[in-house]
């Protein structure tokens, strides 16, 4: 039988959802604080196989959820394609920027997939290990969130320097975009070679973007990728996330061509069971701070995601990453709810 989570993006409704969290390989976990310690840097982490495998089963085996995620990260891209990423302790990703179109010359023409070998290494390893029912899941960040880390070389509360060159100067700005296509085609392409089951496209950056350049920025890009992965990989599974696209969330529905389409906190479930749902497949979306703080207020969102969702095809899934201060029985008070008809 097919996995659970591969049926929902056949757009099937189950009645006990499949569940995972983003994020669910990270710092709330001590075995993951463990094998961090043991891993000179964050990247390095992501290089090994061995530990980046390990880590991507590490929430398998304690909460048995119905999808596992390749630990690596969105910036592995920018990576492989000469713009080297440090993450400092702390502080988050830092690269060298590139603010204009001239900067694009020091990027490769192509991405580098031997410099990712151990990603897809990894994945062969945790294809191995997988329990027949759990999904494994490959990812990459949209060209929009990739580019907003890459101009600015940093995390910014606003992606202006992306917004910027992209108003000042679209077609050099498309040039990037253009080489971020590519390169997402050809990474995530080779990931479902190595054995991924589906993919997730992370636009956490989305929200920021104004109504026109939404739609150039963030639905065309990943619509290109999108056709790109069914003509060439037409069983691999895709999942669009948008985050923060708002009343955008419908166009995008209708437009990329994605099975499935991961919500923020903030969209309200009825409206998506309403307006979304018919349309696409949805997953999420429960507030990672509900889950910080527990109690009676995380039955409530549980429920409400349930009742607004749980009648149509759903990934339970939060609506964005989880925290490192998630208490772990929280997890499991979330996950018991989920399940309780199972
Ligand atoms: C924007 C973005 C990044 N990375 C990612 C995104 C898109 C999703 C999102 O919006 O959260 C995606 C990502 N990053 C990571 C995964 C692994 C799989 C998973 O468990 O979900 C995934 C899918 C591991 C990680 N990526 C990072 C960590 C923490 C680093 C550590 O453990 O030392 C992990 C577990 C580091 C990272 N990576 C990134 C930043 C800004 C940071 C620093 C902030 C932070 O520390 O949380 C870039």
């Amino acid at each position: 039988m097919q996995k659970p989570l591969l049926r929902v993006l056949n757009g099937e409704t189950l009645a006990v959802p499949p569940v995972w969290m983003m994020r669910q390989a990270g710092r709330y976990l001590p075995e993951y604080r463990e094998v961090r310690a043991k891993a000179g840097s964050f990247l390095e982490l992501c290089y090994t196989p061995d530990l980046a495998a390990e880590v991507t089963l590490q929430p398998i085996r304690r909460f048995g959820f119905d999808a596992a995620i390749l630990f690596s990260d969105i910036l592995v891209v920018p990576d492989a394609l000469g713009q080297a990423v440090r993450f400092e302790e702390g502080e988050g990703p830092r690269l060298n920027p590139i603010p204009d179109a001239r900067g694009l010359r020091r990027l490769h023409e192509r991405i580098d997939l031997d410099r990712l070998g151990p990603v897809f290494e990894t994945i062969r390893r945790v294809k191995g290990e997988l329990p027949g029912d759990v999904a494994l899941l490959g990812f990459c960040g949209a060209p929009w969130t990739v580019a907003t880390y890459m101009v600015a070389g940093r995390g910014t509360p606003d992606q202006a320097p992306a917004r910027l060159w992209a108003y000042r100067d679209p077609d050099g700005f498309e040039e990037l975009i253009d080489r971020l296509v590519d390169a997402s085609c050809a990474y995530l392409g080779a990931q479902i070679e190595a054995g991924v089951d589906a993919v997730q496209i992370f636009d956490s950056w989305a929200g920021t973007l104004a109504p026109d350049e939404f739609r150039r920025w963030a639905m065309d890009p990943v619509a290109r990728i999108v056709a790109y992965l069914r003509e060439h990989h037409p069983q691999a599974g895709i999942i669009g996330f948008p985050r923060g696209a708002g009343t955008l969330y419908e166009t995008y529905a209708r437009h990329v061509g994605v099975d499935a389409i991961g919500l923020d906190w903030s969209v309200d479930w009825a409206w998506a069971g309403q307006v979304l749902q018919p349309v696409k497949p949805v997953q999420g979306n429960l507030d990672p701070l509900v889950l910080v703080a527990g109690g009676p207020a995380l039955d409530a969102a549980v429920d409400g995601i349930l009742a607004g969702l749980g009648k149509g095809p759903l990934i339970f899934n939060l609506g964005h990453g989880i925290t490192p201060e998630t208490p772990i029985a929280h997890v499991e008070r979330m996950l018991a709810r989920v399940r309780k008809a199972r």
